[in-house]
């Protein structure tokens, strides 16, 4: 079955004020429908880097990415924000939610807007599915203040599913919460790999990498497997 992501010696250098610096010097990963992996590494050492050049938000300077077999490697800006909308859920540490927007509210920004009666039927059918499948469905009438970081999070993450992504990309999502929280969320989306998303976490939480499929870390610009029960 072709993978939904097929990324090949992918290189970058950051070039901020000083010396350009080389992050990332031949990253391999290959992700199939279903499959979780975490990203494990060092701060400092690209994890953000790499996830933005997956999430399309920038362009590598060498390699190749496939993503579901067709080269998007140097897509153009206009394309890549479609399929940043189409294919990709994007989960962050923080939650990103509109303070004064419902729970609902908040899902729906992320459909596009249809008018009428039967577009508005079928767009709050969509944010139930997506808060029930977070299992907050009985909260979506509840504002953010209102909510613990662990159901604002579920906010976020039935936000980034609402559109049934392929991809999910969760950067550092329990950061901000207490460790059994987390744990919580990390099961929320774990939960999404058995509807067929492919998940890729990036995480200092050793437990929670555990909970992929696979686990690999990032030290010296590329992708090495770590082998499980060795994650100190
Ligand atoms: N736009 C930029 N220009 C120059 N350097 C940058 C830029 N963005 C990030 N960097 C540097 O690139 C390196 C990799 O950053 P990145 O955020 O990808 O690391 P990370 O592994 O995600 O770190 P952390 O775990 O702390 O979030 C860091 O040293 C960072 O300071």
């Amino acid at each position: 079955m072709t993978p939904l992501i097929q990324i090949s010696g992918l290189t970058k250098t950051l070039t901020g004020q000083g010396e350009p610096r080389p992050i990332l010097s031949g990253v391999d990963l290959t992700v199939h429908s279903g499959d979780s992996v975490a990203i494990l590494g060092r701060s400092g050492s690209g994890k953000s880097t790499l996830l933005s050049l997956i999430g399309l938000f920038d362009r590598p300077d060498g390699g190749q990415y496939l993503l579901g077999g067709k080269d998007i490697t140097r897509v153009p800006e206009r394309r890549a924000a479609r399929l940043r909308s189409e294919e990709f859920g994007f989960v962050f540490q923080r939650f990103f939610l509109l303070k004064h927007l419902t729970a609902a509210q908040n899902v729906a920004m992320a459909l596009v807007n249809g008018q009428g009666w039967a577009a508005r039927r079928n767009r709050r059918a969509k944010v139930m599915a997506a808060l029930e499948q977070v299992g907050i469905a009985h909260l979506a009438k509840q504002r953010p203040p209102r909510m613990s970081g662990g159901e604002q999070q579920r906010v976020a993450i039935a936000r980034a599913l609402v559109r049934q992504p392929k991809i999910l990309l969760a950067d550092e999502p329990t950061g901000a919460l207490d460790t059994e929280t987390g744990a919580l969320v990390i099961d929320v989306l774990h939960s999404a790999t058995d509807r067929g998303c492919g998940l890729i976490l990036v995480t200092h939480d050793h437990a929670h990498a555990n909970r992929m499929r696979r686990v690999v870390r990032l030290t010296d610009g590329v992708l090495r497997p770590e082998p499980r029960g060795v994650l100190i």
